[in-house]
């Protein structure tokens, strides 16, 4: 793993300015936030440096609002969320720069927390461009991002800032990097993936990557179709990009290459609904229905992920193995989540997960606090999955 500063190499910071870059990018209805779990993630890194008596700047992004302020994407409606998760009050200012950051950064004392305005509602941020970044560095003496989930984009306060101030990793960017270390960088063999979800086309240089880095490869969920039907298996009505037949086939081949086992479904359960209780059988992968539709794999091939899980060190899983969302075509991704689970607790596997819908399944299969990392990541988890350098990474470790 690249070597970067954390707060550990942080010390007299009393007095000084910390611009701080979290990800407070949370789901909100009606005014209110319904997922604080991003900011609880960024909790410890605000307190510590709070503790050691820095003043502590957040910035943060909210929402695509494209270079120019709007409502509904103010970061005064996250504000008291904040407030509430660190039980402690954190002041606001209506800019990232300018006279209204300047003020109220001049009225702060040793330890005070004060969250400006989205960064994004300015055209710079996103281009990444000079004078933005250098009107944000002059509101501070040291950068530190915990925003491992927007590590993926190369933005004024993700990548830029690192280049003009002295530049560290917060709590949060530290764990999820030493996790992702452990689950494909430098991982206990054997290692083993789970892919599911809904389509191969989202998940094309992923699986690419995958194949060269793991030991065996779960393919589940929709996308399993795609690849049993490039072998000639007739899928029925099921979810299947019948033109990717050929990087299935690609994606096979290279696993066959690097030695990468590859582990589809033997058995699903089908039915003619896509609705939670319709009626559904299990058959055999080569006589699936031709009116019927997968919506999840069967117990033969759970039977074979856990075994696969239980030869596992490590385990690295993204997407759903069924529509989990509908009973009860969620029983093997909760049958692989708790023995995955299972393994965790007992210190036998290294367990990390990451994309909105896996986590919502674990959560689902009650087993989310059990694994060894859920990354919070959407697009940033799925880049590194893909083998690609995140910008907001590589220059912390310059
Ligand atoms: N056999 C199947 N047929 C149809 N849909 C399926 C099947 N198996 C899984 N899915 C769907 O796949 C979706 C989840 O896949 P996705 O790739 O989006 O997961 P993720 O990467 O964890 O989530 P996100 O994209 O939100 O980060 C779910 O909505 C689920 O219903
Ligand atoms: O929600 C996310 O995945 C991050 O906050 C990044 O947001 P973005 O996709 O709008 O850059």
């Amino acid at each position: 793993m690249p070597a970067f500063k954390t707060l550990d190499d942080l010390n007299h910071i009393a007095g000084k300015r910390v611009l701080v870059r979290v990800d407070l990018n949370v789901p909100v209805s009606e005014g209110r936030v319904t997922d604080a779990t991003r900011i609880e993630r960024v909790a410890s890194t605000i307190r510590e440096l709070s503790d050691k008596g820095a003043k502590v700047i957040l910035l943060a992004h909210f929402g695509r609002p494209k270079g120019q302020p709007v409502g509904d994407m103010s970061l005064s409606l996250i504000a008291s969320a904040v407030e509430d998760v660190l039980d402690r009050a954190v002041f606001f200012a209506t800019d990232c720069i300018g006279a209204p950051a300047e003020d109220a950064i001049a009225r702060m004392n040793n330890g005070d927390i004060l969250l400006l305005e989205n960064t994004r509602f300015h055209k710079g941020e996103e281009k990444n461009e000079a004078d933005f970044t250098a009107a944000l560095a002059r509101n501070g003496d040291i950068y530190v991002n915990d925003a491992f989930s927007a590590a993926h984009r190369a933005h004024a306060s993700t990548e830029g800032l690192a280049h003009h101030l002295p530049a560290y990793a917060g709590r949060t960017m530290q764990a999820e990097l030493e996790a992702l270390e452990k689950g494909l960088g430098n991982p206990s063999r054997p290692v083993v993936a789970i892919v599911g979800g809904a389509k191969v086309s989202t998940k094309i240089d992923l699986l690419m990557n995958l194949v060269k880095k793991v030991d065996a490869l779960v393919i589940g969920g929709g996308m399993a179709n795609t690849f049993l039907a490039a072998q000639g298996i007739d899928v029925g009505k099921s979810l299947c990009e019948h033109d990717l037949a050929d990087t299935a086939r690609k994606i096979m081949a290279e696993a066959e290459g690097a030695g990468c086992s590859i582990i589809l479904p033997v058995d699903g359960v089908v039915a003619r609904e896509f609705k939670a209780g319709a009626a559904n059988e299990t058959v055999a992968i080569d006589v699936i229905p031709s009116d019927a539709m997968v919506l999840d794999v069967g117990p033969r091939s759970v039977e074979k992920v856990n075994d696969w899980i239980t030869k596992a060190q490590t385990l690295v899983w993204n997407g759903p193995l069924g529509a989990f969302e509908i009973e009860p075509f969620d029983a093997a991704t909760v049958s692989a989540a708790r023995h995955a689970a299972e393994r965790t607790r007992s210190g036998q596997l290294v367990s990390v997960a990451g994309g909105g819908d896996t986590v919502s399944a674990l959560h689902h299969a009650g087993v989310a606090e059990d694994f060894t990392y859920i990354s919070t990541a959407g697009g940033a988890f799925l880049e590194w999955m893909e083998g690609k350098e995140l910008p907001g990474v590589a220059v912390l470790s310059k």
